[in-house]
């Protein structure tokens, strides 16, 4: 596989709202999408726009959530993943359990509306990292 572009940064937060008034006002956020709910996720999520990336605050919907038990850990929140495009993800998934790899689940239809899988932290030295297959129009 070939590693792609960053897409996101995948932030855990107790609050959407709370996180959202932070990046206004502390940091100067101005392209602050509306939040919507991703119930195949178990998460609420809203992108913040920065110049190169986005920034994804992701909230738990639920106590079943991979967010609450993140949360349960981490109350205060804080960065959960990272997020790589790649061009075919059936491709990167062939590639990651080749290697090794553990790919956690089946790809599922992310925040973007393209296939996305996680690969699990102890992969990693200890990061998650989500790869979504990038936009067919990049
Ligand atoms: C918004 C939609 C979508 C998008 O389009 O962008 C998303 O981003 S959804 C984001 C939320 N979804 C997920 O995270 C799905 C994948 N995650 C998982 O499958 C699980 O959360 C996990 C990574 C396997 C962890 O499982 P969990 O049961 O929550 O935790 P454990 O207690 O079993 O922990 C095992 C091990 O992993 C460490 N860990 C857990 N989360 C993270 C993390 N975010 N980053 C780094 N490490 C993490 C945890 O500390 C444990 O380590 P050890 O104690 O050393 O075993
Ligand atoms: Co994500």
């Amino acid at each position: 596989m070939t590693l792609g572009r960053l897409n996101h940064i995948g932030i855990a937060t107790p609050s959407i709202e709370r996180s959202v008034e932070t990046y206004r006002t502390l940091l100067g956020a101005t392209a602050i999408g509306a939040p919507f709910d991703l119930p195949a996720q178990g998460v609420r999520v809203c992108f913040v726009d920065a110049p190169n990336t986005q920034i994804e605050l992701i909230e738990p919907l639920d106590d079943s959530s991979p967010i609450a038990g993140f949360l349960r850990r981490n109350p205060a929140g804080g960065q959960h993943h990272l997020c790589f495009e790649v061009p075919d993800i059936d491709a990167a998934i062939a590639d990651l359990t080749a290697k090794g790899a553990t790919v956690l689940g089946q790809p599922r239809i992310g925040a973007h509306g393209t296939p996305i899988i996680f690969v699990h932290p102890r992969d990693m030295g200890g990061l998650l990292v989500e790869l979504m297959e990038q936009p067919k129009d990049h």
